[in-house]
């Protein structure tokens, strides 16, 4: 095949827009992927884990729950499928693509000439070596979806966002569930009183929980399994769930050959365009350090196949990273952290959100960042639909906008997006408060008097 434009390796989240965006820019651009076009976010990640999440939380019983993952998946399918990607325009090749030393790709020994590449491989996931656990031993996002029947007990290594929405998930569908975490809280990249209202909510709903101990070892007990934990702890499991990481897919794909340098964790470098080390190799998704989720690996693939396409240098500038994590209650975040001290932050606790009072549900608050012009940095909600308000912030965040712009959009009642405007509403009353506006006002109020006065 002579004379493309652009060769995208890997038909994930971001390779599926990357190679659209260049469809539509009237480039010549083919994809490879070596297994199904999709990815992980179709088939092992985002779609699945949402479907479940949403069976276990309706009630359902684990048949009708995986029939639930199994029809979400099939239906969103054909969209990602090879059939719309060649209406859209894109070449699709199934294999095995490895770089080349110059910078082009080989598939099946063949060279593919190629004036760029982008590179979407994605990551796998990471096990954790448990001393005692025989490879394969461990159930991973991309094995987890076959299982036959509901584990009895299972340990969940990890308190990230999939270890808190699997843990919850499995809970609530009758699994006994323990988390097993390093870190000293569950989703440590977040608020923490986040993290210790998702704590509270994994233990409602039956999950043993455990932070700041490592999963070390695991060995037989009769039936099942225990595992053994760097602080003494042990944990009976008859399947064990390994929610730690991610290791990016660049083994064996010549990435070394071609000058494409990795940093210390084997993430593909790229620079504020996308580009590699080697000028004609630009990157994008999980395989990258930028990328953690769907919308980010999108968002950076589409500019980075423009820039691959059209020889701009448009920067992936911060895109605020804005991330759901769907336990109950959700956590939403983006922009600056709230984290206390690190910020100057206004919390609305929703037990002052009616809606979430009237769902019998206020556990939650909204909290966001202010710069000292009282423009919105960051923010994080925590209650149910937290996700849906965050579109919101992300606006807010992205637009520059200040708390009083916000509180002067008149929000429908009774709304969960209550609890940001009751923030932007308590971040604009303070200011308020602050003493120049204060003597301001009192000076005003004091000219309108004398001036009423009769003469
Ligand atoms: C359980 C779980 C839930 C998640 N939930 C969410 C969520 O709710 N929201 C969210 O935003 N994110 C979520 N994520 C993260 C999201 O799935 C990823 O960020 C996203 O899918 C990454 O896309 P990608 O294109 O970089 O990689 P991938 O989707 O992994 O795609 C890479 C593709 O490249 C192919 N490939 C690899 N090497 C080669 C090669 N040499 N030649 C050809 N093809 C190759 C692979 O087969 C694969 O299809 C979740 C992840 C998990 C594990
Ligand atoms: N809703 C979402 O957007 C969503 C959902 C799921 C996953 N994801 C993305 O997928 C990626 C993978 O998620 P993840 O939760 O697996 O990774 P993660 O890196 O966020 O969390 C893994 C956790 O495992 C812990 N850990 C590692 N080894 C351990 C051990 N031996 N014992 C106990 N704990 C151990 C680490 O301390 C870490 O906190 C992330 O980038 C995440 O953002 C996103």
């Amino acid at each position: 095949m002579a004379g493309l434009d652009l060769v995208v390796v890997g038909g994930g989240s971001a390779g599926l827009v990357g190679a659209q965006t260049a469809a539509r820019l009237d480039a010549r651009v083919a994809l490879v992927e070596a297994e199904r076009t999709g990815g992980e976010c179709l088939y092992t990640g985002c779609v699945p884990s949402k479907a479940l999440i949403g069976a276990a939380r309706d009630g359902l019983g684990f048949e009708a729950a995986m029939a639930r993952v199994k029809a979400a998946v099939a239906a969103i399918e054909p969209h990602d499928s090879p059939e719309a990607l060649e209406a859209a325009g894109v070449h699709v090749l199934h294999g095995r693509a490895v770089l080349d030393p110059d910078g082009t790709i080989r598939l099946d020994g063949q060279r593919l000439p190629s004036r760029s590449v982008l590179l979407a491989t994605g990551a796998s996931p990471a096990v954790p070596p448990l001393a005692g656990l025989e490879p394969g031993g461990a159930l991973t996002n991309e094995t987890v979806w076959s299982l036959p029947g509901l584990p009895e007990r299972l340990a969940v290594v990890g308190g990230g966002p999939v270890g808190c929405e699997l843990a919850q998930a499995f809970a609530r569908l009758g699994a006994q569930v323990t988390v097993v975490a390093s870190a000293p809280r569950l989703l440590p990249r977040e608020d923490p009183e986040a993290s210790a209202l998702v704590r509270a909510a994994l233990e409602a709903d039956g999950v043993r929980v455990i932070t700041g101990d490592a999963a070390m070892a695991a060995a037989r007990r009769g039936e099942g399994w225990m595992l053994l934990t760097g602080h003494g702890a042990r944990v009976p499991f008859t399947h064990l769930l390994a929610a730690t990481g991610k290791v990016p897919r660049t083994a064996g794909i010549g990435v070394a050959e071609a000058d494409v340098r990795l940093d210390g964790a084997g993430r593909v470098v790229t620079d504020a365009s996308l580009r590699t080390t080697n000028p004609r190799v630009w990157a994008a998704g999980d395989v990258t350090a930028r990328s953690r989720h769907t919308h980010t690996a999108g968002v950076h693939a589409a500019i980075a196949a423009a820039n691959a396409v059209l020889g701009t240098r448009r920067k992936a500038t911060s895109i605020g990273e804005p991330r759901v994590t769907f336990t109950s209650p959700e956590v939403a975040a983006v922009g600056r952290r709230t984290t206390p001290g690190t910020a100057r932050t206004v919390t609305a606790p929703h037990t002052r959100v009616d809606r979430a009072v009237a769902d019998a549900d206020p556990v939650g608050f909204t909290r966001i960042a202010l710069d000292r012009a009282g423009r919105i940095t960051g923010g994080t909600i925590v209650g149910p639909r937290a996700g849906e308000t965050l579109g919101e912030l992300s606006l807010a965040v992205h637009a520059r906008l200040k708390a009083q712009d916000l509180a002067a959009a008149v929000h429908a009642y009774p709304t969960h997006s209550d609890g940001l405007w009751s923030a932007a509403i308590r971040a604009r009353l303070a200011a308020l408060d602050a003493p120049a506006p204060q003597a301001a006002a009192r000076l005003l109020l004091a000219l309108r008097r004398a001036a009423a006065r009769p003469r």
